[in-house]
């Protein structure tokens, strides 16, 4: 069944042509709420979320908020990210929601609910999930996804330096995609898997996640995203260290739509909105000048 809405990654390649591939993160931390002159508490994280999609509608692609920083605050929290979600998506921002959920497949169901079903009050376009229960246990929610016209975004190879110590060990993954069976890095098994689910569906919904950082040694990220046919979201830009040019040497071969991701360097030029815009401006003129492709990769 597909989605009068269109599937996800259609969706994003058409934003992301129009106003360039940055995702800015919604990420209200306690220095950045003080900075934008906001208490610390659910009626903070409230007003800052609206003011951000406020300024940012119309201007770029996507936001990504951060769950973990609305959560904090308790119910309070979660209505105020509710609130943001609902700004964003009567604006035209795609959301994706930075919850990086991962469970056995009866409790993915109610996890997937909450993030993808049209009735859900927290439903965004897209939710990233954590892949270490094995990605078949994700697909709950990639099939809900697929139906709602909604994406997910899979973990593969994350932008934090203690990552390489799981996702870079080799695995044997023949379940996850028995069309290529053999020894491979976990994070290329994760990859792979997402592959598989996507042409079983005829549909992008599984994207995954690989950090900008991996651009940061010089090299690029090291996996095989020919045969993924859906997006890649890229955090780690600013805060993190990774620049522009070391997307270029991660992400140059082609591949996409890739979908970089930047949350305190950006909001740390607000709170005033034509600041904020201009910050975006610069980095998604730096993106765009890097060629990262727009549509989905190798579908
Ligand atoms: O590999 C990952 C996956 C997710 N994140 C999230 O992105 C933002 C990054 O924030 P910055 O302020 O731009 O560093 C944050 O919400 C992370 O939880 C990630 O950084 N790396």
């Amino acid at each position: 069944m597909t989605s009068a809405r269109g599937a996800f990654v259609d969706r994003l390649t058409a934003v992301v042509t129009r106003h360039g591939p940055l995702c800015v993160g919604i990420d209200p931390h306690p220095g950045l709420l003080a900075r934008w002159g906001h208490e610390d508490d659910a009626a903070g994280v409230e007003r800052f979320g609206r003011e951000a999609v406020a300024a940012l509608a119309g201007h770029v692609a996507v936001i990504k908020p951060q769950v973990a920083l609305f959560e904090v605050h308790g119910s309070g929290g979660v209505r105020a990210l509710e609130r943001v979600l609902a700004d964003a998506r009567d604006a035209g921002l795609l959301t994706i929601a930075d919850a990086k959920r991962g469970d056995i497949g009866s409790t993915m169901t109610a996890y997937a609910r909450a993030w993808l079903a049209d009735t859900s009050p927290l439903a965004a376009d897209a939710v990233t999930l954590s892949p270490y229960l094995g990605v078949g246990s994700l697909t709950p929610a990639l099939d809900l996804a697929a139906q709602t016209g909604r994406g997910v975004f899979v973990l593969a190879r994350t932008s934090n330096p203690e990552a390489p110590a799981v996702q870079s060990a080799q695995s044997w993954t023949p379940l996850s995609d028995p069309t290529t069976p053999g020894m491979r890095e976990v994070a290329q098994g994760v990859v792979d898997a997402c592959a598989a689910a996507n042409r079983a569906r005829g549909t992008g919904v599984a994207g995954v996640v690989v950090g900008a950082t991996a651009g940061t040694t010089g090299q690029a990220h090291g996996l095989d995203l020919t045969r993924l046919g859906a997006a890649v979201l890229v955090p780690g830009l600013g805060a993190q260290g990774a620049t522009p040019d070391d997307l270029a040497r991660a992400f140059g071969d082609g591949t996409g739509p890739v979908v970089p991701s930047s949350s305190r360097e950006i909001l740390s030029a607000g709170p005033d909105p034509e600041a904020l815009r201009d910050a975006c401006r610069a980095l998604n003129g730096a993106l765009g000048d890097l060629g990262l492709p727009a549509g989905p990769i190798g579908a």
